[in-house]
């Protein structure tokens, strides 16, 4: 091969890639106008933020949690805010749960998985029922709710949206029971997406990979022990439902403490390990 063309087939690969990513659509607010959309987990945290940004868009959001009475004042914070319509729904959510979608005028443009049940934050305890208790709450009623809703979301070319974490791509201390459940997440909808995409179902997922936010529950949990400074939950929010609005496989945020880290993972997963600890104040054991 002539050197000329050594160096012209990898310069057009770069030109062709640039411009097939620079191609991709913007998100516009107006995307989300109108759009019937569930929220789980939207009594608090991200899950609240991402119901109030919806509202501001004027979709149609339905939230669910298990506490009516924060769930009521979301949805009045909601109406206020704009959204075509707000209703609640209230109840634990298990591998029972049926995605609640008729009550949106009988349709459903995007199912937003982001709910989580309580877990601690410290050395695995041993405890094999609360592993299986929270794989029922964080990963079984993933499950369920994507596949009652699944027809709903075939008629109207509709998107799953699942929140997950770093820690459901990377190991990491004190989080064994909740890292299991992101885990599954992962093995679940990514492998559904791989169908969808053989059978030309036109459902988009969308897996999302979160760093640590400054969550009222995540703060009391883990800010004593992370030395980092967790990110802002309303942006966090926005760039979630950015990615879902424009199909995106998978969202990072914040990009620079999720996507640079993974491409250490299956490269140099020692060294991201020992990173990883040094983000950790934990007492160690003396010395032998
Ligand atoms: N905050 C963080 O640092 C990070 C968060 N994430 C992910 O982001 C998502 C949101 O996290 P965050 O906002 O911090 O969570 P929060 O703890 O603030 O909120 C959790 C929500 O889930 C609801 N919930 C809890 N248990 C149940 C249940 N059994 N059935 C139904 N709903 C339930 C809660 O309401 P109620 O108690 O009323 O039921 C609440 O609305 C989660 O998927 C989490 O894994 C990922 C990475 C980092
Ligand atoms: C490359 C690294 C520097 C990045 C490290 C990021 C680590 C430390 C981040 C990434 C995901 C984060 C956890 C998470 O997903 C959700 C929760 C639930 C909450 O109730 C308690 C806190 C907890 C466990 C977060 C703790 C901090 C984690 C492990």
């Amino acid at each position: 091969m002539g050197r000329l063309q050594k160096i012209l087939i990898p310069f057009l690969g770069l030109v062709l890639a640039f411009c097939f990513y620079s191609a991709r659509e913007n998100f516009k607010p107006e995307m989300l106008k109108g759009k019937r959309v569930i929220v789980t987990g939207a009594s608090t945290g991200i899950g609240e933020q991402m119901a109030y940004h919806l509202a501001r868009m004027g979709a149609h959001v339905l939230v669910t949690a298990r506490t009516e009475a924060k769930l009521q004042k979301v949805v009045e914070r909601c109406r206020e805010l704009g959204a075509g319509s707000a209703q609640l729904v209230s109840g634990t959510l298990s591998h029972h749960t049926l995605t609640p979608a008729p009550l949106l005028s009988g349709g459903l443009d995007m199912l937003i998985l982001n709910h989580v049940g309580k877990s601690y934050f410290s050395y695995f305890d041993g405890d094999v029922r609360h592993i299986q208790k929270l794989l029922d709450i964080n990963f079984l009623s993933y499950v369920a709710m994507t596949v009652s809703a699944l027809p709903m979301l075939k008629q109207s070319g509709g998107s799953i949206v699942v929140v997950s974490s770093m820690a459901g791509k990377v190991g990491f201390p004190f989080t064994v029971p909740y890292s299991a459940t992101k885990f599954a997440l992962d093995g679940f909808f990514s492998s559904l997406r791989q169908e969808f995409s053989i059978q030309n179902v036109n459902v988009s997922i969308t897996l999302c990979i979160l760093s640590f936010i400054d969550t009222e529950s995540a703060v009391r949990a883990a800010a004593d022990v992370l030395q980092m400074s967790p990110a802002p939950k309303e942006e966090c929010a926005l760039e979630i439902i950015k990615g879902g609005a424009l199909r995106q496989r998978e969202v990072y945020y914040k990009y620079t403490l999720t996507k640079i880290p993974l491409l250490l993972r299956d490269w140099a997963a020692e060294l991201l390990d020992y990173l990883v600890r040094q983000h950790y104040r934990v007492e160690r054991p003396p010395a032998a």
